[in-house]
């Protein structure tokens, strides 16, 4: 049987941290908790969710402070970190991307050797024209991978935040093999029911496992909603945090995905 113990840190902050003090706090933090198997923390917590004025002049390279820092405490604790999300900015001579900004938002999962293992580009921009689409690059690729826990592994797919609102990329991360979906978020609190409500829809519609670790805090103007929270493939969250910042842990049966989709097997079902 595969059970996993798994911690997702809700970071909370404001305007009045610096993106190296808040580095080094979190790491400070992650160290103080028992090891878990898997740790996941939010989407762009270390540049700010919405301080997209600063992006700019914050982003770093994939190899850049924010992942290195991550990238030791993942290594000396042995665990699989997924690291958020950071504002990767584009190596000298590398490819821009087609809109020539040689930005993105990128989430990074690092492996318990420490080595950047998996990167996923949030193929879907919040913001309306502003924010992400006026600044960032898209993402154009769904990004797939084995989480392996010594004698078993498991398929994982990484999605960030706005991706909860589009159930296409869920299913197609599901038709690639996803058995759980890691997504960190910077989600505000006057939409916190629809983060509760989409991530537990995504997970019983594809009767796949939830990770959804969001933001607290205010920032920019903007109170983000808490709330992370780990939902099983039945739809049900067995695990979740309130608004203020918080360490979410649950230890997960990963052999129920294949129990629930033998017992009801509705993805059978589908007419393509
Ligand atoms: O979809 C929403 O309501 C929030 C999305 C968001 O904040 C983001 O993707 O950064």
């Amino acid at each position: 049987m595969t059970r996993v113990d798994v911690a997702l840190f809700q970071i909370g902050y404001g305007d009045d941290e610096s993106l190296a003090d808040r580095v080094g706090r979190v790491c400070e933090w992650i160290r103080e908790v028992e090891r878990p198997d898997l740790i996941v923390l939010p989407e762009l917590w270390a540049h700010g969710g919405f301080a997209s004025s600063s992006w700019t002049s914050t982003a770093e390279l994939l190899d850049g402070a924010t992942v290195a820092q991550l990238s030791s405490v993942a290594r000396k604790m042995h665990t699989w970190i997924h690291a958020g999300s950071i504002i990767e900015k584009a190596d000298e001579g590398s490819a821009r991307g087609p809109e020539d900004r040689g930005l993105w938002n990128t989430s990074v999962l690092l492996s318990p050797e420490g080595h950047v293992h998996t990167t996923y580009r949030k193929i879907h921009r919040f913001g309306f024209g502003e924010g992400e689409p006026r600044l960032l690059e898209a993402g154009h690729e769904l990004a797939l991978t084995d989480l392996d826990w010594g004698t078993e592994s498991t398929r994982a797919g990484l999605a960030t935040c706005y991706d909860l609102r589009f159930p296409e990329m869920f299913r197609k991360l599901g038709e690639r093999g996803a058995e759980l979906v890691l997504l960190p978020a910077a989600w505000p609190m006057p939409r916190v029911e629809h983060w509760q409500l989409l991530g537990r829809a995504r997970a019983l519609e594809n009767q796949c496992w939830m990770l959804q670790c969001n933001t607290a805090g205010t920032h920019s103007g903007l109170e983000m909603g808490g709330h992370s929270q780990i939902v099983a493939p039945t739809g049900e969250v067995i695990a979740e945090l309130g608004c203020d910042e918080g360490v979410l842990t649950a230890q997960l049966d990963l052999d129920m995905v294949q129990r629930v989709r033998a017992d009801f097997p509705v993805l059978d079902d589908r007419r393509l």
